[in-house]
């Protein structure tokens, strides 16, 4: 008896290592086609892998069940999910579960859907709905059942009757009409000569069928959706893909209309709040190629694409880009990999590039496009800061006399004011007057957030929530919890007490999300049927408001971020991003920011509206603190059920440190944020020089260190962008 072939199979389970399977006979399978293969008792779907295919003598060796149907993934796919496991540590198989979402069991020819039929023939009994749903058959078309009901206004059941009396037949319904394609040959808007050149410039990148990255950096409202529209316009001339990344769900709402208006259809959209069939539609249709442009959320890197020729990163600096659960990666970062894989064109566009790119391009790794002025001869926006310390509002209030004013004014000129403000809900921290108790999360280290709108504390960390008590829980005293501190919500009062004539509407995730009321809204403020709009960073970056001329930015709070050393740059592209939406129309726009340091080297950068000269003195104390990007980072977060238990291993895994001279490993020092969903938390920090491979280093490291045990959970984070 010779020994059975052999297939290595990837499962999207947490394990790093493919799995070796027989393959039966008659069974034909080559790597990247989806199989089904037993895991312990259970069928489940995977992915054979490179490798393997030896004869192997193993009685125990257990068979493949079947293949499925379905596009696998391609030799470049496959390189794609191995490079990602190795740059973030993370088991193969999780990243193989991100390559496999839309995945339809079967993807083989479908049933067609059924519908109702006229037959000609006359029913047994007649009645008057039984009269108006044949009338209605009588054009002879193939009918869907609830058209059907809807059109003749009869129930569901007289159908039933009729098909079960011979006057209706059940008939195929035709497939619905394909989706219309894009069309990159409509004409695009007339380009400045500026714009006209950095099209230029991608429109080649793109034509050379080879990999590059490009920063497209242009100020706020320069234009630069237009011009990177070019590159994917000459990407679909091509018969090609491109992809275009938005940093949130909800900026790819906007996009949405603005492609559809420049190549008269809209692309495909992928992100998480689109329903599994419709995963599986945009799933098929990149693989097959009938799909060409794809807008998405960052999992949208991990499509499928038969021939990808462009992926544009809008937004770039966004932290957005990065994943903190599951697989750590950025997806900014991750782009240029596939790219480089595929040999495709990446595109960063930003008004606020992060400092990481602006070196690559500096240095030369990236090109770099300048769009430096508004489109149309638009100024920027004039920015003031105010001092809270000696110009602020009285106790209990949020918005600064000047800010008041400016409002006044803008509103009386008959534009409008955005105010905004990064804190989702009414107060970050409510506190009982009497006994001085803080309202905080039972399962993290972080104060509940007051929802007002919702009546409820909620805590942003890992969702818990409560109602708003009537008494103190701990003192038990009536009325006396006071909420501390603003949020979006408080300012809509604040706004609402202040300008009860004008229109305001509040835009933040947990109230609006990011589908129809989202568009609704966004519509309402672009058709000018809103005065005032108070937000979050939701609405600080990507959205053109024409009417709006002022900016009032509540808080620049630059505490925040202590312990995150890119927390000057954070800031600096927040404000920018958030004043860059005023001014955007035909008139002039400005900007109040609302600050207890206005000397800051942040807001004096914003006033004077010095870009360069921020980033250059930025890069200046980065490299001097061997930051990124001029050093590497690395963060490990140890987590337990106890303190105790994550201190130790925390200090088992700093003593097992290979000793390597140019590398640092700082800690175990207590996370900022100690404790989550019950889980106390210290972390490592590992610093190096750009040139150590700190993947490898972490692996030989770990591979070497004690054991995690008694509910010891390790995260790696290779890059980190949150410090918390
Ligand atoms: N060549 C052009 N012809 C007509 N309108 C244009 C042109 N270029 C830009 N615009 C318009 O100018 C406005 C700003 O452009 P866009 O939103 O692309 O800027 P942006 O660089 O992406 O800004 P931000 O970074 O602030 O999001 C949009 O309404 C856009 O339609
Ligand atoms: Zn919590």
């Amino acid at each position: 008896m010779t020994a059975p072939r052999t297939v290595e199979v990837l499962l999207p389970v947490a394990f790093d290592r493919a799995l070796t399977y027989a393959v039966p006979d008659g069974l034909e399978v080559a790597p990247g086609d989806v199989v089904v293969a037993p895991l312990g008792t259970r069928p489940t779907v995977g992915v054979v892998w490179d490798g393997g295919g030896a004869e192997v003598e193993g009685a125990r060796l257990k068979a493949l069940l079947g293949k499925v149907a379905a596009s696998g993934l391609s030799a470049s796919m496959r390189g794609f999910v191995d490079w990602v496991a190795a740059y973030t540590l993370a088991p193969r198989g999780q990243v193989l579960r991100m390559a496999m979402r839309g995945l339809a069991a079967d993807e083989g020819p479908r049933e067609p859907r059924m519908g109702l039929k006229a037959t000609g023939k006359a029913p047994g009994r007649r009645t008057p709905a039984r009269d108006k749903a044949l009338a209605a058959a009588a054009n002879g078309e193939t009918w869907s059942k609830k058209q059907l009901a809807e059109s003749a206004g009869v129930s569901a059941s007289v159908l039933d009757g009729l098909v079960a009396d011979g006057a209706l037949a059940l008939s195929p319904l035709p497939p619905p009409p394909p989706p219309p394609r894009p069309d990159p040959h409509l004409p695009g808007p007339e380009l400045s000569p500026e714009q006209a050149s950095a099209a230029a410039a991608l429109r080649a990148a793109v034509a050379a069928r080879s990999f590059s990255v490009t920063l497209l950096d242009g100020v706020t409202g320069s234009g630069k959706t237009e011009v990177y529209c070019e590159a994917v316009a000459e990407a679909l001339a091509q018969g090609r893909q491109a992809l275009v990344m938005a940093p949130e769900i909800a900026l790819t709402v906007p996009f949405l209309d603005r492609f559809a208006k420049r190549f008269g259809a809209r692309p495909a959209v992928w992100h998480a709040s689109v329903g599994e069939k419709g995963r599986e539609a945009v799933r098929r249709g990149v693989a097959d190629g009938s799909i060409q442009a794809v807008v998405a959320a960052r999992s949208g890197l991990f499509l499928p694409f038969r021939d990808l020729a462009l992926v544009v990163v809008d937004e770039e600096h966004d932290a957005a880009y990065k994943q903190e659960d599951g697989v750590s990666y950025n997806a900014r970062d991750m782009a240029v990999v596939r790219g480089r894989i595929e040999g495709a064109a990446i595109v960063l566009a930003s008004a606020t590039p992060s400092l990481e790119t602006r070196i690559n391009a500096e240095r030369g790794r990236y090109g770099r496009l300048a769009l430096p002025a508004r489109f149309g001869g638009r100024t920027m926006p004039e920015i003031k800061a105010i001092d809270m310390r000696r110009a602020g509002p009285v106790k209990g209030e949020w918005l600064a006399p000047a800010l008041v004013s400016a409002v006044t004014q803008t509103l009386a000129a008959g534009e409008q004011a955005l105010l905004f403000l990064n804190r989702r809900g009414y107060a970050p921290l409510t506190l009982c007057r009497r006994c001085g108790h803080r309202m905080k999360c039972p399962h993290c280290a972080a104060w509940l957030v007051e929802h007002r709108f919702r009546a409820s504390l909620v805590c942003h960390h890992c969702g818990y929530t409560a109602h708003s008590p009537k008494t103190c829980p701990a003192c038990a005293a009536e009325d006396s919890l006071v909420a501390c501190g603003p949020g979006v919500e408080r300012i809509r009062d604040e706004a609402v007490a202040r300008f009860p004539d004008a229109r305001v509407a509040i835009l933040s995730s947990d109230l609006i999300g990011a589908g129809e009321r989202l568009r609704a809204e966004l519509d309402a403020i672009e058709r000018g049927a809103v005065d005032i709009v108070v937000g979050t960073q939701m609405v600080t970056k990507g959205h053109h408001f024409p009417g709006l001329t002022l900016v009032g930015a509540i808080d620049a709070d630059f505490a925040l971020g202590a312990a995150d050393p890119r927390a000057a740059e954070r800031t600096f592209q927040m404000l920018q991003q958030v004043t860059g939406r005023a001014g955007r129309g035909e008139r002039p726009g400005r900007a109040l920011i609302q600050t207890h340091e206005p000397d800051h080297p942040v807001i004096r950068a914003l006033a004077a509206n010095d870009r360069e000269g921020f980033y250059r003195a930025e890069a200046i104390a980065r490299e001097a603190a061997m930051m990124p990007p001029f050093g590497r980072l690395a963060a490990i977060v140890v987590s337990a059920p106890t303190r105790e238990l994550a201190e130790a291993h925390g200090r088992a895994l700093a003593r097992s440190a290979p000793k390597q001279e140019t590398v640092r490993v700082l800690g175990p020092a207590e996370a900022p944020l100690a404790m989550v969903r019950g889980r106390h938390r210290m972390r490592l920090l590992v610093q190096a020089p750009r040139a150590v491979d700190v993947p490898a280093y972490l692996r030989s490291w770990l591979a070497a260190a004690p054991p995690a045990r008694g509910g010891v959970r390790v995260a790696v984070d290779v890059d980190p962008q949150s410090f918390m």
